[in-house]
């Protein structure tokens, strides 16, 4: 036990027996929240779900539990066999925008529901998807480089890099995130364009269906979308191809949305202008001719984090336990 108490039976719905037998007010138990991986969070996170929960962590678990709700607060897989462990699990709330760590088609026969943090982070990730790209087209970080190294004094001035408005995106995945960067790049004067898995009837922005046709409409494409099996390499050779030459790609999503090894080579042969990356297949390796390339501007998974947005997220985590708990529906389900 994180908390050093007793473990409750069940779901928290066992009354207080002292109060009972002395005849003072009933208190409601603490429900009790299973905490999957070694998360990171700090003390005030955690006293914080103290003093409304009663936390078990993976190593104090029995052989098979009762517990009927799981925190997860980093990305150590939850499989089928982890699953099996938990025969009583209902829920599961993630800390984090992407649940490609969560066995989800295992949830689903399963019926347990699942909430992420996207909401908390969407801001954040799409502010960083543009800065990316306004990066990659503009220069500035191969700028700073030119300059730092001397050689802004000894070659001249650096190449001019591409205006921003005007140019016409394909948002790959129009959820939170996805819906945050339309919004943004609307305001740069971009036309917007997407792909996902449903046509979404609240937005007018042109659907496509099919990823290449979306390439072949756009100059650049963002890639904001969750990775499942439908999703990976959704970015391949072909759809680079119809983006063509002058296309720039930005990825905030997951590594394996884009065959990598494709993007590699077709950034170095020059056959796409640039890309801004946040993610990687392999994390933490990024492939070395990435490094050597000055059109790409490169990341170490960092869109989604700043204090604010974990604050956000901490709120939402604990909203959505304590909206399973009274019988509520999740904040944020997925
Ligand atoms: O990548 C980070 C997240 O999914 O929250």
């Amino acid at each position: 036990m994180l908390n050093g108490e007793t473990p409750l039976p069940q779901n928290g719905h066992r009354r207080n027996s002292m109060a009972a037998i002395t005849g003072e007010a009933e208190a409601e138990a603490p429900g009790v929240v299973f905490v999957h991986g070694s998360p990171p969070f700090g003390l005030p996170f955690k006293d914080r779900l103290l003093s409304r929960f009663q936390l078990i962590h993976m190593s104090e678990l029995p052989e098979s539990s009762h517990v009927k709700v799981m925190l997860c607060m980093d990305h150590t897989p939850v499989t089928s066999q982890t699953l099996y462990k938990l025969p009583s699990l209902e829920c599961i709330v993630a800390s984090s925008a992407g649940v490609d760590h969560i066995d989800l088609t295992t949830c689903r026969l399963r019926g347990i529901a699942v909430a992420n943090g996207s909401q908390a982070f969407s801001e954040d990730v799409a502010d960083y998807a543009v800065a990316l790209l306004m990066d990659v087209l503009r220069k500035i970080s191969a700028g700073d480089r030119y300059l730092r190294s001397g050689l802004w004094s000894t070659k001249g001035d650096y190449p001019l890099g591409w205006k921003l408005g005007g140019k016409r995106v394909g948002i790959v995945g129009l959820g939170n995130i996805g819906s945050e960067v339309a919004k943004r790049l609307v305001a740069f004067g971009c036309a917007i364009a997407y792909n996902s898995r449903k046509k979404r009837s609240s937005v007018s922005f042109p659907y496509y269906a099919d990823v290449c046709d979306l390439a072949a409409n756009s100059d650049i494409l963002v890639i904001c979308g969750a990775l499942t099996s439908e999703t990976h390499h959704i970015i391949n050779k072909d759809v680079m191809t119809a983006l063509g030459k002058e296309g720039v790609i930005i990825n905030v999503g997951r590594g394996s949305l884009i065959n990598q090894k494709e993007l590699v080579q077709f950034l170095v042969e020059g056959q796409i202008r640039g890309a801004g990356l946040d993610v990687f297949e392999n994390e933490p390796i990024v492939p070395r001719e990435l490094l050597e390339l000055d059109n790409v501007v490169l990341s170490p998974h960092n869109a989604v984090v700043t204090p604010e947005a974990f604050e956000a997220m901490q709120e939402l985590a604990i909203s959505n336990l304590g909206a399973f708990f009274s019988n509520k529906p999740l904040l944020s389900p997925i």
